[in-house]
């Protein structure tokens, strides 16, 4: 299979609390592979974003709509494409294979509290607040024992979990 061919199947989420560094990863993974990437958080309702800039978590209820969008773009994807969502619940991610796509990878990064605090602090001009950290931690499913997923840890520098991640994409 020639690369153009093997890029249009790519079709991942980049997942994991807020602070992970999902965006970032996301965006640097895309620009690697040459796929679109998409900033999940740039199709939250006005609703839910005015809730989290308040300091409130989202319940289900708010989640269930944008999940589905994710999932559509997903399913409709023809290029390949990368998406950042924290799909923090094994339920989300079930939703996201079922209504996306079942090939859907998911690379979670991993990280300890202190560290994403540390991150989430000294990032400026996001609405989502280092407040946040503990109902994202306290919602997570970790993805283990799920198909297609590899976990890094947020401990790594960028440029090696954007490796590993190509080298696993590639792979698969
Ligand atoms: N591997 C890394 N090493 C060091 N800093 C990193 C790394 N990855 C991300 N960061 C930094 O951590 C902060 C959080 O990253 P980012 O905004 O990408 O997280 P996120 O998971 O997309 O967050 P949110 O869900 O709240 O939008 C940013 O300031 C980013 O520059
Ligand atoms: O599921 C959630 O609680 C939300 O998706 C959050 O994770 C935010 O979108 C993101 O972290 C803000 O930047």
């Amino acid at each position: 299979m020639n690369w153009s061919v093997a890029r249009q199947k790519v079709r991942l989420i980049v997942m994991g609390v807020s602070g992970s560094g999902k965006s970032t990863v996301g965006a640097a993974l895309a620009g690697r592979l040459g796929v679109p990437f998409i900033e999940g958080d740039s199709l939250h309702s006005a609703a839910n974003v005015e809730k989290m800039s308040l300091g409130i978590p989202l319940s289900d209820a708010d989640r269930w709509p944008w999940l589905d969008d994710i999932a559509g773009i997903v399913r409709e994807s023809e290029s390949g494409v990368i998406i950042s969502c924290s799909a923090l619940k094994k339920a989300y991610r079930d939703r996201l294979r079922e209504k996306g796509s079942s090939v859907l990878g998911f690379l979670f990064l991993a990280g300890e509290p202190g560290l994403l605090l540390q991150r989430l602090q000294s990032r400026s001009g996001h609405y989502m607040k280092a407040t946040m950290l503990e109902s994202q931690l306290a919602a997570l499913e970790p993805p283990f024992g799920e198909p297609r997923v590899l976990i890094r840890t947020i401990t790594e520098p960028l440029e090696t979990t954007v490796s590993a991640a190509a080298d696993w994409i590639l792979a698969s």
